[in-house]
């Protein structure tokens, strides 16, 4: 078992044990499981490529972000995630978008999270399922990076400002680890030009996330 005291650093704050064992294992049953989510596209400079990793997206309304198939309703379990996260740190969510990393080569490039597709003020959280992997954080182009072991329903909270002075990044692994899944939970402003219809996105724009190799 892991410590649950709180790691923190300025506008980071890891807490272990967040979630029950029974919505735990809820949520690992519905969506630690590689077909209920999609491929996405992100944007490396100018360029698309597939995301070295599954997504999919949860909102009150059908959103469609850059790169991403539209977001679905809120399951149960998801909400009651939301609902657990949100009354225990005192923050407000609208969108979930969830990472499925399948084995050791998935992975999440250096990014920062874009603050102003946030409500100002707002929190983002990453909840984690599954196997435990590394995120690690640095000054936006400086190296060493602090690495947080993410333990499963373990909980981090990055503030917004930190987007702007540091990026961070979930690790490939050397060696076999499970699959793992990441619910980040959001506040997000609905912009009418996410608002979903029947045509595929491709705006520029919307992407959570603009990574680097
Ligand atoms: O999977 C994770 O823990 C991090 C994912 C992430 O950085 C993101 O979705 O923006
Ligand atoms: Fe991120």
């Amino acid at each position: 078992m892991e410590s649950s005291d709180p790691r923190e650093t300025d506008g980071l704050t890891v807490v272990d044990n967040v979630v029950g064992t029974a919505l735990g294992v809820r949520i690992r049953e519905q969506l630690l499981v590689a077909d209920r989510h999609q491929h996405s596209e992100i944007l490396i400079g100018s360029h698309r490529h597939l995301a070295p990793r599954l997504t999919s997206s949860f909102s009150d309304v059908p959103l469609a972000l850059d790169g991403m198939a539209p977001s679905r309703p809120w399951t149960p379990e998801l909400a009651d995630l939301r609902d657990l996260v949100g009354v225990r740190f005192g923050l407000t969510f609208n969108y979930a978008l969830a990472n499925l990393y399948r084995d050791r080569a998935d992975f999440t490039g250096w990014h920062c999270d874009k603050a102003w597709l946030h409500e100002p003020d707002s929190t983002i959280a990453i909840v984690s399922f599954g196997a435990t992997r590394t995120l690690a954080v640095r000054a936006v182009g400086t190296e060493p990076a602090v690495r947080y072991r993410l333990s499963d329903s373990s909980v981090v909270l990055m503030s917004l400002p930190l987007q702007n002075t540091h990026e961070h990044c979930l690790l490939a692994e050397a060696e076999d680890v499970d699959m793992r899944l990441s619910i980040t939970l959001r506040h997000i402003r609905i912009l009418p030009e996410y608002l979903a219809e029947d045509r595929p996105s491709r705006r520029n724009h919307g992407a959570v996330t603009t990574e680097r190799e």
